[in-house]
């Protein structure tokens, strides 16, 4: 059943109209003690010719983010000074009051046709001459010829309205004094619920400093999503480790092997080299040639850990930039394998919060977390190279950087150029991750996870704590993801530098420069 909303006409006819012909919110009033919002609709043709209507927030809980858009609108427009003030325009007598005033007691001076079809007095004003906010369409209001009809506050006449002046200086200034509370309740509702359906465990909402609620545009994924011209690997196609059972050792798995073909291509864990070995070692590496045979670090502790330790990224890993391989579908150690941890998502509540700085909203998480805790992956769509620049360019906003992850950990081994990186972006749909905010001194670190070894261009970003995190406190990484931070990047900003707010003791200043 597709979604659409209800709109009556004159109390004996409805008009149906699809919600994705929503066009914008134009304006919002109070009217019989509830908020309503004038809708302009959407036009395949003349979109100058846009039918518009006023309506309750109930009866557009299908195009909420609309309304959204019209409330931030809004509230930035609110906060820039305006020449007059809301008092000023009440006390001021307007010489166009009289006009309406007269036209509303004059018979009309021009005819024309109802949106009903049926013909209607007409009297042909400006739209800047109607100066109250004008009791109007509560049904859809077709356009013609530019014009919408509007019926004047002594009832019967109809008012011809320009449809480029709507929404009116009246009807803004009427806009500046109504309320949007129940807009911005609904609103908060509709996120709260989206947020319930994500899987895993609850994410919360909390904001103590103001009206906002996070932009409902956005969409939560568990998967990423592919766009044109990115190719993934079948996951049917994926290797697993066949010299694994399920019941090896006390049924840990791959962990009890330590031959797991799927760490083959993990880091050499040099502390289990010989001197013999690590010769060879250092041989193999100057030829770029496999490190199949040399003994690897398992990553996450085992079963033999501290009950809290178990499942946490062992420090071999947490202390460098190496790439995780966990075990996948296809391998004979089972469901169960100790190797498969960040492919089975979040296990730990999150809550994202309005920080009451320049920041935004920010993420933290509702337990203690131990140092190695897997918290939760980076979502979005993968996009090519090329479309991540198009995206960068075509905005006028500085922030898109921070939603753009690349790809490109194997670039340097496997040979890719630039164009052949894909690109995370997160900024439309993606995970709770995407409220993480930059500290210079971070308490979570981001790593890459690969299920299919031979895929060296689609793989998980996965997010770590990288020390104990008690519950409550914000969860942050270094947006500039290298292990050590060249001078060059501590530099003065270039021209999209954003300023760090971190209040971290070594704060680098500037997100990027
Ligand atoms: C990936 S978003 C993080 C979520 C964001 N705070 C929000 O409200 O949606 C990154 C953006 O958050 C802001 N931000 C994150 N960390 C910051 C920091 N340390 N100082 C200043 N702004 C920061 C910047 O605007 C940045 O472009």
């Amino acid at each position: 059943m597709p979604i659409r909303v209800e709109i009556p006409m004159t109390g004996r006819a409805t008009r149906r109209v699809w919600v994705d012909k929503v066009h914008s919110i134009l304006c919002h009033r109070i009217k019989n003690e509830e908020e309503q919002y004038l809708v302009r609709w959407h036009t395949d043709t003349n979109t100058q010719r846009a039918p518009l209507s006023w309506h309750s927030i109930d009866e557009l809980v299908r195009c909420l983010e609309y309304v959204q858009d019209y409330l931030d609108t809004r509230s930035k427009s609110k906060k820039r000074p305006r020449a007059e003030t809301e008092t000023d325009f009440e006390r001021r007598p307007s010489p166009v009051d009289r006009q309406v005033l007269d036209a509303s007691r004059t018979p009309s001076i021009s005819r024309s046709s109802t949106p009903s079809g049926g013909t209607a007095s007409a009297t042909s004003l400006s739209y800047n001459s109607f100066s109250t906010a004008p009791d109007i369409y509560n049904g859809v209001i077709d356009s013609q010829d530019g014009f919408i009809f509007v019926r004047s506050a002594s009832g019967s006449d109809i008012v011809q309205i320009n449809v480029l002046s709507v929404p009116t200086p009246e009807m803004q200034n009427a806009a500046r004094r109504a309320q949007v509370k129940k807009a911005e309740y609904v609103i908060r509702m509709e996120y709260i619920n989206r947020l319930k359906r994500v899987p895993g465990r609850l994410i919360t909402l909390v904001n103590l400093h103001d009206t906002a609620t996070p932009s409902l545009r956005f969409r939560y994924i568990t998967e990423y999503v592919l766009r044109p011209g990115v190719f993934q690997y079948d996951p049917a196609t994926q290797l697993g480790c066949t010299s694994c059972r399920p019941d090896m050792g006390r049924n840990i798995g791959c962990e009890y092997t330590q031959k797991c073909e799927c760490l083959e291509y993990a880091a050499v864990d040099g502390n289990r080299l010989n001197d013999e070995q690590k010769n060879e070692l250092a041989i193999i590496r100057a030829q770029g040639g496999s490190t199949q045979g040399f003994p690897k670090k398992f990553p996450y502790f085992s079963s033999d850990a501290k009950p809290e330790r178990i499942g946490c990224l062992v420090r071999f890993y947490l202390q460098s930039r190496r790439a995780i391989y966990e075990c996948n579908d296809h391998c004979g150690c089972g469901i169960r394998c100790r190797n498969k941890l960040v492919q089975f998502g979040r296990t730990v509540e999150l809550e994202i919060f309005r920080t009451g700085d320049v920041r935004g909203w920010g993420l933290r998480c509702k337990q203690n977390l131990h140092e190695g805790a897997f918290i939760d992956t980076y979502r979005g769509e993968v996009i090519t190279d090329a479309e991540a620049t198009r995206r960068e360019t075509s905005t006028t906003s500085k922030d898109k950087a921070s939603y753009l992850y690349s790809l490109d950990k194997f670039a340097e081994s496997e040979g890719l150029s630039e164009e052949e990186i894909y690109v995370v972006d997160g900024e439309f749909m993606g995970g709770p991750t995407k409220f993480m905010n930059h500290s210079c001194e971070p308490n979570c670190r981001q790593y890459t996870v690969s299920y299919n070894k031979f895929d060296a261009k689609v793989y998980d970003i996965a997010f770590f704590a990288c020390r104990d995190i008690k519950a409550g406190e914000e969860l942050t990484f270094d947006y500039l993801d290298k292990e050590e931070v060249e001078e060059e990047d501590v530099k003065a900003p270039g021209r999209n530098y954003v300023e760090c707010r971190c209040g971290a003791a070594k704060c680098r200043k500037y997100l990027w420069t």
